[in-house]
């Protein structure tokens, strides 16, 4: 794989971060599909691997080797793709290696949403996140808290809070076009 630290702007994967039920599989899909580009999404690509889904994995192999897993496969999309559009889960931009990475070889974007608008999406991933599993309310806020400041790195961030995942998208690419053309005018064959 070739190292990947002085391509383009508009060449650099993008990696979005952020907490669980952020947005990130979703909207990150929007965004690929929106700008013609692959969409890697980190769980999703573990589960195909491993052929079992990360619940199954923390159980059966501990979350240890599913951090192992994560990171070894961002760092490796990091160093040895470009123009990829990449969602990472929610724990792995906690892990060093996995930060210095995509801060050094992606343009990162942070998808934030206040905690009341997170409180309104636990039923739809509370099941799916072992993580989240027996912790209280406030053991989950802490965790929340805890995490948006590691996430507080980043390149750009976009609130979800309130808005629908087909309108964060198009902000999203707005806001990367106008980037892209600030950074690097004048390029519009590459969109
Ligand atoms: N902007 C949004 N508004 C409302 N629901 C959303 C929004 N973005 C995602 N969701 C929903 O929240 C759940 C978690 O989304 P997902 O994309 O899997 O988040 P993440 O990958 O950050 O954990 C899904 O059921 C999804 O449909
Ligand atoms: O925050 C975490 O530690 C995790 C987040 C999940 O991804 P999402 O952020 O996409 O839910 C998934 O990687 C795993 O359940 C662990
Ligand atoms: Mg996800």
């Amino acid at each position: 794989m070739t190292e990947n630290i002085d391509i383009s702007i508009r060449e650099k994967n993008i990696a979005f971060i952020g907490f669980m039920g952020a947005g990130k599989t979703t909207i990150g899909q929007l965004v690929a599909k929106k700008l013609y580009r692959d969409f890697i999404d980190i769980d999703q690509e573990i589960e195909r691997i491993h052929q079992m889904p990360v619940s199954q994995i923390f159980e059966k192999l501990g979350e240890a080797s599913f951090r192992k897993m994560e990171r070894e496969l961002i760092v490796s999309l990091c160093t040895g793709t470009r123009l990829k559009i990449i969602s990472l889960g929610g724990g792995a931009y906690l892990q060093e290696e996995v930060k210095k990475a995509c801060l050094s070889h992606c343009l990162v974007f942070f998808l934030d949403l206040s905690w009341e608008s997170w409180k309104e999406r636990i039923p739809l991933i509370i099941d799916s996140r072992p993580v989240l599993q027996n912790k209280s309310l406030d053991e989950i806020e802490e965790l929340f808290m805890k995490r948006r400041d590691a996430y507080s790195i980043n390149h750009s961030q976009f609130t979800t809070s309130e808005i629908d995942p087909e309108t964060a998208a198009d902000r999203i690419v707005e806001s990367l076009k106008l980037a892209w053309d600030i950074y690097q005018p004048n390029r519009d064959d590459i969109y």
